[in-house]
This record gives structure tokens, sequence and C-alpha cells, in this order.
């Protein structure tokens, strides 16, 4: 698997990095960020999942996550949020909120989209393995963290594979796709109408199905125009307690969805993961 590295600016004594590769998943070129702290390693590693519209940049350039993963020792990982090329189908309307840059972390069933929207199996598996053998990435200490869409990512992965990723948290994540207009718009159209093939995409619902983590940080705005019809925290709360299973929800007076809010907590986050990666 080649990587072919598009930039390297030093940041904090690390490098923050971008790659391009081709992916067997996709079947397209795949770009993602890659922060690699000064040292030597093996390094605990996080993966940022982002939200809609993102690109592997919106993270690395806006998160402010470097001068302590650099600190910490930490590897940050950030892909795209979906295939991108002139053979990738989008949206027929072209809305922000499927295709291009909103490819949900699913494995598409339906066709068009099935061909190359394969973000689950893209970050899960292949990009996890590429991390793993070509960076100084300390085995079992790999976390998983995101936004929005990108939260929704992140728990579900965790939640399907807590041995995977062994640390989770989210900021404002879309908490049951299943129970909004952006989740069922998507699902529906990468998976089909058949919803009981949605549960392993939703994290309430997996939770309901038994999937444990050993615990999840999630921050929420109370500004957030996306609260009450998108992200809905309260049904992860419920789902939560029912369930048994910890969760920690902070909900931050008067911040919104942007990256801004994510800069004024993305520092407890990677505490957060470090703790639990180096435990
Ligand atoms: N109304 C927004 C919705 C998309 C949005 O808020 N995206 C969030 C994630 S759900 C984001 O991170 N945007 C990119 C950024 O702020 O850098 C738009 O049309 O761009």
């Amino acid at each position: 698997m080649s990587l072919e590295l598009k930039s390297s600016s030093k940041s904090f004594g690390g490098e923050q990095r971008i790659y391009a590769h081709a992916s067997a998943e996709t079947k397209t070129a795949m770009r993602f960020g890659l922060y690699l702290p000064p040292g030597e390693g093996p390094f605990p590693a996080l993966f940022w999942l982002s939200g809609l519209t993102c690109t592997e940049e919106n993270f690395i350039a806006k998160a402010g996550a470097q001068r302590l993963a650099a600190a910490l020792g930490l590897v940050i990982v950030a892909p795209d949020t979906s295939p991108r090329g002139p053979d990738v189908p989008d949206d027929p309307d072209g809305a922000y909120d499927f295709g291009l840059g909103a490819g949900f972390y699913v494995d598409a069933a339906e066709a068009p989209w099935s061909a190359h929207y394969r973000m689950r199996s893209y970050v899960e598996k292949e990009l996890y393995a590429l991390v793993l053998s070509e960076f100084p990435v300390a085995e079992g200490r790999v976390g998983i963290f995101g936004h929005s869409m990108g939260g929704h990512g992140a728990l579900t992965m965790a939640l399907r594979d807590p041995a995977r990723f062994r640390s989770v948290s989210a900021f404002a994540p879309i908490a049951s796709p299943m129970n909004c207009p952006w989740g069922r718009k998507a699902l529906a159209g990468y998976l089909g109408a058949d919803e009981s093939r949605w549960r392993e995409y939703d994290a309430c619902a997996l939770i309901e199905d038994g999937a444990r983590v050993a615990d999840m940080l999630v921050d929420q705005g109370t500004a957030d125009p996306f609260l009450e019809e998108q992200l809905k925290p309260a049904l992860l709360v419920k789902a939560c307690a029912a369930a048994g299973q910890p969760l920690a929800l902070r909900r931050q007076e008067g911040y919104d969805h942007s990256y801004y809010f994510i800069a004024s907590f993305v520092d407890d986050h990677l505490r957060w993961h470090h703790e639990r990666l180096t435990a």
C-alpha cells in the first residue's frame, strides 16, 4: 500500500501531515491528516471523525489539538468524510447532508452508493491497519472521537468493537440517526428501507441491543442550532440509563455547533483518551 505525502508542517515539535493513498475499500484516492508528535513512539493514537461537509482539513486546521497532542505524545488521524472523485455519485440535488462530504461512516448496500461509499470499512479496517503498519502507533492503544456525523461514527464504531477502539468521546454527536432527518435520509439512501439493517449504525439502538463500552464522554453545546431536531442527546441519555451504560454528558452553556466549541473542549477529550489509552 503506497502512501503519498501531500504536505508536512512542523507543529509544536511534531509534524502535521496530510497523506493520500489508493483505497481498496472505496476504490478511490483517500486523504487523511496525521499528527505525529515529537519523539520516537510507539504512541497511543486517536482517530477523529469529522462532520457533514468536512474534509481531512477541518479538524487539523481549526480544532487546535496539536499543542496538547505533542505534549501528551498522541498520534491523531483525521480522515476525509466520504470518497470523492469523478466516478463517485453525489446527492442528486447537491444537498450537503448526503453523498460527498456525508458518508455517514456506513458501508452502503444500495446502488449506486455501494460501489464507493464504504466509510465504515475504510476507517475500521483499511485505515486502522494502515496506521498501525506505517506509523509508530502502539497496538491496542487506539481510541476514537468525532463531531456531529463523526460523533455518531465514533460512538457506533467503538460500541461495535470496543477492543479495536479502547476509548471513545464525541462532540455534539447525532445520537440516534434512526430518529432524526439527517440520519433517516442517510440510512435509507445508503442501506435501503429495511430499518432492521440500520441498527448497527445507531448508537442508541446498539446500546439497546446489548453493545457496551467502558465509558463515554460527550460534550454538547446548549446553543447548538441542530440540538433539538438532529442531535437529540436525550435519546442517548435514556438508552444509557436503561442499559446501565456509563455516560459522561456535559451540556456546555451557550456553545454552538462550530469548531470554536470543539476547540474550547478538545483538551479535555485528549486527556480523557490519553488516560484510558495509557492505563
Ligand atoms: N449548515 C452547515 C451544516 C454543516 C455543518 O454544520 N457542518 C459541521 C459538521 S455537522 C462542520 O464541521 N462544518 C465545517 C466547519 O465548521 O469547519 C453547512 O451548510 O455547511
